[in-house]
C-alpha cells in the first residue's frame, strides 16, 4: 500500500519505519527541513531502539522517503497518518493547532481519494473538526473526492517503541467509513496475525480510550506511590505489598512500581488534558486531579527526605545523580522528575554531579544554561565519576547499569555512603551489609529491613 505519514517524531517515524517494514511504500513528511535532511542520510534524531536501523534498512531497499513537501507525499497515498504533535497549554488543554493545521494542509493539496487517520492524541470531538477542515478546503477548491476519516491512536512506549508497534496488545480504529476500517484492517493485519487484535468503534470512543489507557496507568502509578508514604509511616515495605497485590491476576504486576513519579510527554499532559476535557464538559474530574497532585508531590519525594536527612544544610553539599531522562531506554527527558530534583537542589545551594547512559547530550540541550555556567550541575562520563566527593547517591531512573554496580567503588568515590534510591533498586538489607544508609520509597520501618536482613542471611 502507499501510506503518508505526517509528523517524524516517535509516533510518526516508528509508523512509517513498520509499515514499510512490511513491504508498504511509505513516505514520511515534516516541516522541520533539519530533521528530514538528517533523516534522508538514515540519522534518526531520537533515541530509540531498534528505530535506525528500521529506517536504514527501509531507505537503502527504497520503501521509506522523507521529504518536507506535503503534496509530493501524499500523491497516490491510499492512505495518510496524522502524527504531528499535540503539546500541553498553559491551562492543561491540548494544542491541537498542527493537527488542525495538517487537516486544512491536506484538504489543499489532495487531488485523489484517500482515507485520513489521525493517530496523535487528540481531545474528543478533533476527528471530527479533522473532517470538516478537509471537506471545506476540498468544497473551497471545488474538488470532489472521497476522504474518509478515522482515529487510530498509538499506544507505543518510548524505549520499547518499535517491540510494541510491531507486537501490539490491541489495534483501535475509530471510524464510521467501512472503507476506511476495511483498508486499516488490511495493513494491519500483518501485526495481528496471530489473534484478532483490531478493535472497531465510533471516533469519538476511540478518542477517549487513548486517554482513558494512559490516565488508568497513570492513575495506578499516583495509587501506590501514596501508599508508598502511608507505607513508610507504618513501617510497612511497599515493596512487599506490591508483590503481594500483584499476584491477584485481577491487579497484576504492571506499572504498580512506586517511584520518584511519572514523566514524560504523555501521562503528564494526557492527565491534565482530560481533566480539562471533563471541565469543558461540566464534571470536576476530582479522581484524576488527585492523581496528578499526587505526582507533583512524589516528584519532590526525594528532595524531602534529604532535607529530612542534611536538615536545612543543603548549601555547599555535592550528589550525585544517576539518571536524566524520563525513564531508561531513552534520551526524552520531558517532565523528567531528574530535572524537578536538579532544580530544587540548585535552588537550595547544592550541586549535582549527574550522569545518565543515553541523556547526556539531551540534557546538555534541554537544562538551563546557567546551572552548566554557575557550575552547579556538571555531567559526568562516567556513572562514578558522579559521585566523587557526594554526600549522597541520588538514583532517579532505573537503568540496568545500576541495578548492580560496584559498591566498594562507589563508597570509596562518595564522601558519605548514602543512597536515596528513587526507584526501590536496591534491598535495604543488602544496602545494610554494603555499609550504605539506604533511603527508599515507601521502604517503612526497620521491621522490614531486618526482616529482609534475616531473608539475605537465610539465602547464605
Ligand atoms: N511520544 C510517544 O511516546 C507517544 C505515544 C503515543 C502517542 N503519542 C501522541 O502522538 C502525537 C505525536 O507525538 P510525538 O511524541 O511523536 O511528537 P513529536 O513532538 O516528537 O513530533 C511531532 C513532529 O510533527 C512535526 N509537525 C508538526 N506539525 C506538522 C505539520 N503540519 N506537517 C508536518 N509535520 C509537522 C514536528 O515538526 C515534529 O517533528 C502526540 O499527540 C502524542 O501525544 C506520543
Ligand atoms: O510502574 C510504573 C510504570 C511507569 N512509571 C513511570 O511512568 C512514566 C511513563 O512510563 P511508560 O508508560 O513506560 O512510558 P511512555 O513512553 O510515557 O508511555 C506511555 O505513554 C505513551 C504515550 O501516550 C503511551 O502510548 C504508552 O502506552 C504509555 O505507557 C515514566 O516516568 C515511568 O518511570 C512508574 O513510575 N511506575
Amino acid at each position: 500500500m502507499r501510506l503518508t505519514v505526517l509528523g517524524t517524531g516517535y509516533v510518526g517515524l516508528v509508523t512509517g519505519a513498520c509499515f514499510a517494514e512490511m513491504g508498504n511504500h511509505v513516505t514520511c513528511v515534516d516541516r522541520d527541513a533539519a530533521k528530514i535532511q538528517r533523516l534522508e542520510r538514515g540519522e534518526v534524531p531520537i533515541y530509540e531502539p531498534g528505530l535506525e536501523p528500521l529506517v536504514a534498512a527501509n531507505l537503502r531497499q527504497g520503501r521509506l522517503r522523507f521529504t518536507t513537501r506535503l503534496a509530493e507525499a501524499v500523491a497516490g497515498a491510499e492512505v495518510i497518518f496524522i502524527a504531528v504533535g499535540t503539546p500541553p497549554r498553559a491551562d492543561g488543554s491540548a494544542d491541537v493547532e498542527d493537527v488542525l493545521a495538517a487537516a486544512r494542509d491536506l484538504g489543499a493539496c489532495l487531488d485523489h481519494d484517500a482515507v485520513v487517520v489521525v493517530k496523535s492524541t487528540v481531545p474528543v470531538g478533533t476527528t471530527e473538526r479533522v473532517e470538516a477542515l478537509i471537506t471545506e478546503a476540498l468544497s473551497a477548491r471545488r474538488e470532489i473526492l472521497t476522504v474518509d476519516v478515522a482515529f487510530n491512536p498509538e499506544f507505543l512506549k518510548e524505549g520499547d517503541a518499535v517491540n510494541d508497534f510491531m507486537r501490539p496488545d490491541r489495534v483501535i480504529v475509530g471510524s464510521r467509513s467501512a472503507r476506511a476500517i476495511a483498508l486499516l484492517r488490511m495493513l494491519y493485519a500483518p501485526f495481528t496475525r496471530n489473534h484478532e487484535r483490531l478493535l472497531t468503534m465510533a471516533v469519538r470512543d476511540a478518542e477517549m480510550t487513548k486517554y482513558a489507557a494512559n490516565a488508568m496507568l497513570a492513575t495506578r502509578i499516583s495509587f501506590m506511590n501514596e501508599l508508598a508514604t502511608i507505607c513508610e509511616r507504618l513501617g510497612v515495605d511497599v515493596e512487599q505489598v506490591r508483590v503481594g497485590i500483584g499476584s491477584d491476576p485481577r491487579i497484576g504486576y504492571s506499572f504498580i512500581y512506586p517511584g520518584c513519579g511519572y514523566g514524560g510527554s504523555c501521562f503528564p499532559k494526557d492527565v491534565r488534558a482530560l481533566i480539562r476535557l471533563a471541565q469543558d464538559a461540566g464534571v470536576d474530574a476530582q479522581l484524576l486531579r488527585a492523581v496528578e497532585a499526587r505526582n507533583q508531590v512524589q516528584k519532590r519525594a526525594l528532595f524531602d527526605k534529604l532535607t529530612a536527612r542534611f536538615g536545612q544544610r543543603l548549601a555547599g553539599l555535592r550528589f550525585g545523580l544517576w539518571g536524566l531522562a524520563f525513564k531508561p531506554g531513552t534520551d526524552d527527558m520531558r517532565e523528567a522528575p531528574a530535572v524537578t530534583l536538579i532544580a530544587q537542589l540548585i535552588e537550595a545551594g547544592a550541586t549535582v554531579s549527574a550522569f545518565d547512559p543515553a541523556a547526556m547530550t539531551a540534557a546538555q540541550a534541554t537544562l538551563p544554561r546557567e546551572w552548566f555556567e554557575a557550575g552547579r550541575l556538571q555531567l559526568s562520563n562516567d556513572q562514578y565519576d558522579a559521585l566523587e566527593d557526594a554526600s549522597a547517591l541520588l538514583l532517579v531512573t532505573e537503568w540496568k547499569q545500576f541495578r548492580n554496580p560496584d559498591f566498594a567503588r562507589m563508597r570509596s568515590a562518595m564522601r558519605l555512603p548514602v543512597i536515596f534510591d528513587g526507584r526501590n533498586q536496591y534491598d535495604p538489607a543488602r544496602m545494610a551489609a554494603e555499609g550504605f544508609e539506604y533511603h527508599g520509597i515507601g521502604r517503612g520501618g526497620r521491621g522490614s529491613v531486618e526482616a529482609a536482613a534475616l531473608r539475605l542471611r537465610a539465602a547464605g
